[in-house]
């Protein structure tokens, strides 16, 4: 089984370049980027001993969706540039491995079809400034079975992605579009970010769906306070893969602020910087209910497609296991504060 560096590696020389940096890189000078990845570095683990490890179990359920490990598939923006199967092999994939696929609003496979391939699945949104439009799409993701809703909201405006600018990646190569952003005409139209999206505008994404509502790209603990008393149910605690907020607080060392406040009431996922079973079992005993990775699983799909994917997904189940039993616990719910330091 490939390393997730050695599937980088082949996907950076598979992909054409601006592909590639679209992918790779973040936002300003990349120090929250770094910051993700070496925030997991300067914690390490204080394993216990003799605890009696045999049964392990690395089973989760966050939000209604049972997880064959506490790890899903970040909503990531257009596939297709990776792979030609795109977000059907990466959802594929994500379905024999038991976990979660997060469809991104910017998918360059509409939902539905997504939907033909995936086991559990949810949806990410970017609220449009046109209601009808948004609740349109809400409406194709709940009609094709999405299970949960997550609304991105460390995204008021695009971060200044200057590797992007470099090589003035703007457009999407012929033939590939955001499938999810067809309008009833056919016309697809333009993502905008959210910029006008206020608080205010909770009640409403709510009433639009029965899905469970999860607000990705929650750093603040005011903010997270604020998210459960209205009513969200799960919190992304989450920099957007440094993409966004150049100098914004890493994922993980956001993350025990926000278990202290929410204590228990909603769930919590962390992104940003996993690319280890020791970085899940990090992020776990700090208090997380789950995972997501984002760029592992696109060099998985860059490499090899569907299979490709699903190296990544089973490389991090087994090293999650792994240090799960090292550390003298035999499930996630084990994992315990004091083991971090
Ligand atoms: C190429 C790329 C595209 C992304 N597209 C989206 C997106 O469409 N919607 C979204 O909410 N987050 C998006 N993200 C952010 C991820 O959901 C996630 O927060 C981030 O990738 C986690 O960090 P990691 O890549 O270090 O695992 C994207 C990230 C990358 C790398
Ligand atoms: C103009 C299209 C915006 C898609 C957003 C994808 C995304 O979130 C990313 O980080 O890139």
């Amino acid at each position: 089984m490939r390393t997730i560096a050695e599937l980088e590696a082949i996907a950076r020389e598979r992909m054409e370049p601006a592909h590639y940096d679209y992918y790779a890189g973040g936002a300003g000078e990349e120090a929250t980027l770094r910051a993700n990845e070496e925030e997991f570095r300067r914690r390490v683990l204080v394993p216990r001993a003799l605890r009696g490890v045999g049964k392990r179990d690395l089973t989760v359920e966050v939000s209604g969706s049972t997880m064959s490990m506490p790890i899903l598939v970040c909503p990531t923006a257009f596939h297709r540039l990776a792979h030609s199967d795109g977000e059907l092999a990466t959802a594929q994939a994500t379905a024999e491995a038991g976990t979660v696929f997060v469809c991104s609003m910017a998918s360059t496979t509409a939902v539905e079809d997504v939907a033909k391939v995936a086991d559990v699945f949810w949806f990410q949104l970017y609220p449009q400034s046109d209601r009808e439009f948004t609740e349109a799409v809400i409406s194709r993701a709940e009609n094709a079975s999405a299970r949960a809703l997550v609304v991105t909201v460390d995204s008021a405006v695009h971060g200044r992605r200057e590797r992007d600018h470099r090589h003035a990646f703007h457009d999407l190569p012929p033939g590939l579009a955001a499938e999810n952003m067809r309008d009833a005409t056919g016309r697809v139209r333009d993502i905008e970010m959210p910029a006008d999206l206020t608080w205010d505008d909770l009640a409403w994404l709510r009433e639009t769906t029965k899905m469970p509502v999860l607000l990705k790209g929650v750093l603040h603990p005011e903010d997270a306070r604020r998210a459960v008393a209205a009513g969200i149910d799960g919190l992304v605690v989450s920099n957007h893969g440094g993409r966004q907020l150049d100098g914004a607080i890493s994922s993980l060392a956001a993350l025990p602020e926000i278990v202290s406040v929410v204590d228990g009431q909603v769930p919590l996922i962390l992104d940003g910087g996993v690319r280890s079973g020791a970085d899940v079992v990090k992020a776990l005993a700090l208090g997380a209910d789950a995972v997501g990775v984002g760029r592992p699983v696109l060099w998985g799909l860059a490499a090899a497609g569907q299979e490709g994917v699903a190296e990544v997904l089973e490389r991090l189940r087994e090293e999650t296991d792994t240090a799960l039993g090292l550390c003298g616990a035999r499930t996630p719910g084990e994992l315990t504060a004091d083991l971090v330091r």
